[in-house]
């Protein structure tokens, strides 16, 4: 069933646990989200960002609505990384049950502002809202607490903006990136952080950059003629600590893009006489519900849909 992210979120924060919100961009990235949710009874949240708005436009979310509707479990669509009031109302009149206002990258007062728009229009159509504050960014361990400071999300400021913008969830900086090198070694997270703002606000807190790069996937990306350097994601550990202090919202983009590039990669090697779109597309979708499938269940979120519904016809 398509619903709000709040309807997806709350319970996650009330449950300690995370929820993926997985990039999509095709209709079998769509496929491997909501049907992997499916048969894990777990909720999950589809997003588009700008690009991919601009790539498959009203027929991709059109796909998503599609197959979020049919669904048993709840499904959300979600713009990703709106960067003005004009994108995340045209995602609402696209049919989004969600949307992110991104302006972190503007003064505090100009990101309320411009969050405080968005949320009134969308509050008035029953949208819910995400907003950012902090800067996203890997951190080093050794980094002294000042420096920290600079850019991940200071509590104090981000119990100001909720309270001026009456945003639904937040995303915070906390050590995470995006993309594929997240940093050397295992990326640093600053746990005590995500406790502080999760004991000074009762809204879900949202985690950007949280793709886990698994080695087995680069590896494999690597042999079948991929070319990638030093690449690292979040530790699983990481991220389900995170989900007991509030983060609720966990963004996924980068492990879809390299499970779908391996599956291509890995069939167009084997067989070069396929030409098959549906034998070279299937495999991608079937690495991609792997990595979903294990996301899922470091996140805790398997089995929180509630039970199937029976079928009477
Ligand atoms: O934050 C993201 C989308 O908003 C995606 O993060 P990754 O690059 O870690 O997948
Ligand atoms: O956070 C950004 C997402 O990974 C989307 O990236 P994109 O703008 O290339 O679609
Ligand atoms: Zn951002
Ligand atoms: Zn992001």
């Amino acid at each position: 069933m398509l619903v709000t992210g709040n309807d997806i979120l709350i319970p996650a924060r009330e449950g300690k646990y995370g929820v993926g919100a997985f990039n999509t961009n095709n209709m079998e990235i769509t496929q491997a989200i909501i049907h992997t949710a499916e048969r894990l009874r777990s909720p999950v949240i589809v997003q588009m960002s700008e690009g991919a708005v601009k790539y498959g436009g009203q027929d991709l979310a059109n796909i998503v609505i599609d197959i979020a509707t049919r669904a048993t479990v709840p499904v959300a669509l979600h713009l990703d990384h709106g960067s003005s009031y004009a994108s995340a109302l045209n995602a609402i009149k696209m049919g989004f049950t969600s949307v992110m206002i991104d302006a972190s990258h503007h003064s505090f007062q100009e990101n309320v502002h411009e969050t405080r728009r968005v949320v009134e229009a969308a509050h008035a159509m029953g949208i819910s809202v995400e907003a950012e504050i902090g800067r996203l960014g890997g951190v080093e361990e050794h980094v002294v607490v000042d420096e920290k400071d600079a850019f991940l999300t200071d509590p104090e400021e981000a119990v100001a903006f909720v309270d001026q913008t009456n945003v639904d969830y937040l995303a915070i900086a906390i050590g995470t990136s995006h993309g594929a090198y997240k940093g050397k070694g295992r990326p640093y997270i600053d746990q005590a952080r995500i406790v502080r703002i999760g004991e000074l606000l009762g809204i879900p807190l949202v985690a950007h950059g949280s793709s886990g790069v698994p080695a087995e996937i680069t590896q494999r990306f690597r042999d079948s003629g991929g070319e990638i350097g030093e690449a690292v994601g979040i530790a699983d550990e990481d991220l389900r600590e995170a989900c007991k202090h509030g983060i609720a919202k966990v963004n996924v983009d980068t492990d879809l893009r390299l499970a779908s590039t391996v599956g291509i990669r890995e069939i167009l090697q084997a067989s070069p006489k396929e030409f098959d779109p549906r034998k070279i597309f299937g495999p991608a979708r079937e690495v991609m519900s792997k990595i979903i499938e294990h996301k899922m269940g470091v996140l805790g979120s398997v089995g929180k849909a509630g039970p199937a519904p029976v079928q009477v016809r």
